[in-house]
């Protein structure tokens, strides 16, 4: 089953549940039987979704205890939830707040850092090394590229043309069959020995190494040695997502046999890739962490993993606010962002609340709503960031409907220019417009702006939507502590914090 599917899967089972008039044991019981049919569907371990189920239906016991009036559907619905995050991130229990258990590269280390990133044949290594040098450049890197896999006749081709098209410093060998001595020079090279490479300021050198289809023996014994020769300062396994399942008896394989922390970035997560969820399950279960996936063949296709965002927005498409607020602040480190100082009020405040978390004092007006597309607009590609925000609010995820969601912020905005202030400004814009005494301000809007009425009546049901759906997300931002909200409101507001 792909991701897509065991998403919509997951959506149906609570959807049920969020139906039904009455929360007894039977729905609680069906719900947890569809949440496990939906795993097991989506090639995930069964003693993995056994867990699940288990710890979901512990949670739920203790809800009986909950005081009438407690909304126990709510309760259930972050119960699965919060158990999916930890399924897919059992170390970090859900992804929450501690520093990652492996070596982080740091901007500007002398002497550089050595990533060395290794895998079986055809998982996506070369492509990833390039994806992942290039994600380091566009945070302010200056990474390096070094080709040890001699056994692959085109890899250093591949490698070399995609180097020169990110713009990224190469070092490989025609002549030398050598994968250690290749790996030692290249390393060599960007780390001590070159003046002139040395001054250029490297302070990353990635190790691309040659893979095997079937001899892991001889696969694990090259690694071993290459690691033994350029003391790598994190190797990174890479996996193919469609192997489902069979990634778990890999990643223990590769973690019994590598010295340095065993980090994963597994690929192939697109869309239509098979196995997604079996993968990354089944590599969570071995307690290694992943910290990318590759979702498509070009340079830019690579996301930071994170399990909460993964499963909030990837999985059941419910938005996710502090990731949301990342990819704002990767937008300000690339772009300049001089234009935005002068940003008005409503604009600012937005930002304010996302970032700082005021969280319950915030209302989310409409005006917040063309605030924020506003900001969404300004940030750059759409596409990128429209994925953080609740998939109802602006149809389906998928980059083939990015126009159709540019179209539809810019109809949105259209009606919303044609609404009065209280329309704007209201706390419950839907209840406001929506009696029948009001039905004549739904017309009147929609004839100012051109638009037929549902697409008004569209638009306050969606607004309506995210606003319970931020005040939802809102405690598990409020705990998450973002260490650059600093920078943020320094660059927005020009102020020191
Ligand atoms: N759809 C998709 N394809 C990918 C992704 N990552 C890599 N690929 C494709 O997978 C194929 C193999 O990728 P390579 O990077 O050559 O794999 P490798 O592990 O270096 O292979 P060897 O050098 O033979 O060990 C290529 O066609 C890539 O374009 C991904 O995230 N999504």
């Amino acid at each position: 089953m792909v991701l897509a599917q065991l998403g919509e899967s997951l959506v149906g089972a609570l959807a049920q549940m969020a139906k039904s008039t009455v929360v007894d044991d039977k729905v609680v019981v069906d719900c947890l039987n569809d949440v496990s049919r939906a795993l097991l569907q989506a090639d995930v371990r069964f003693e993995t979704v056994r867990a699940v189920q288990a710890s979901i239906g512990s949670a739920v016991v203790n809800l009986q205890s909950l005081a009438a009036g407690t909304d126990r559907r709510r309760a259930i619905k972050h119960a699965v939830v919060d158990e999916l995050r930890r399924m897919l991130d059992p170390a970090a229990g859900g992804g929450t707040g501690k520093p990652p258990p492996f070596f982080v590269p740091r901007k500007g280390r002398k002497p550089a850092s050595v990533v060395m990133f290794v895998g079986l044949q055809g998982s996506g290594k070369t492509t990833t090394c390039v994806k992942y040098a290039d994600y380091h450049r566009r945070t302010g890197f200056s990474p390096a590229l070094v080709c040890a896999d001699t056994f692959r006749a085109g890899a250093l081709d591949q490698l070399r043309q995609n180097a020169a098209k990110a713009g990224i410093p190469f070092y490989g060998s025609y002549t030398e069959s050598d994968p250690v001595r290749v790996a030692v020079e290249g390393v060599d090279r960007f780390r001590n020995a070159d003046q002139a490479a040395a001054a250029e300021g490297c302070d990353l050198i990635v190790v691309d190494t040659s893979g095997r289809h079937s001899q892991e023996a001889a696969l694990l014994e090259e690694m071993r040695q290459l690691a033994e020769a350029t003391r790598p300062d994190l190797v990174v396994l890479v996996m193919d997502a469609t192997i489902g399942q069979a990634a778990f008896d890999q990643a223990l394989a590769f973690k019994q046999s590598v010295e340095v922390g065993a980090v994963i970035v597994v690929t192939k997560m697109d869309g239509h890739a098979k196995g997604g969820g079996g993968a990354l399950s089944a590599v969570a279960a071995t307690k290694s962490p992943v910290i990318f996936i590759g979702t498509g063949e070009h340079i830019a296709d690579l996301e930071a993993f994170d399990a909460r965002s993964f499963v909030s927005r990837r999985l059941l498409g419910m938005g996710d606010l502090p990731g949301f607020m990342d990819k704002i602040e990767d937008a300000m480190t690339t772009m300049t962002m001089a234009a935005d100082q002068g940003q008005e009020g409503l604009e600012q405040q937005l930002l304010h609340e996302l970032t700082t978390v005021k969280g319950a004092s915030f209302t989310f007006t409409l005006r917040a709503l063309y605030s924020l597309f506003r900001l969404v607009q300004r940030m750059g590609p759409l596409g990128h960031l429209v994925s953080f925000l609740p998939a109802g609010l602006l149809g389906d995820k998928g980059k083939q409907e990015e126009e159709g969601q540019q179209d539809k912020i810019k109809r949105y905005m259209t009606i919303m220019d044609s609404m009065s202030a209280a329309e704007l400004d209201g706390a419950d814009p839907m209840k406001l417009m929506m009696t029948k005494q009001q039905q004549s301000r739904i017309n009147r809007v929609a004839r100012g702006s051109g638009r037929p009425v549902s697409q008004v009546v569209e638009l306050l049901q969606e607004h309506k939507r995210m606003a319970e759906m931020l005040s939802e997300l809102a405690p598990a931002h409020v705990k998450r502590k973002r260490p650059n909200n600093k920078h943020i409101k320094r660059r927005l507001f020009n102020t020191s914090c």
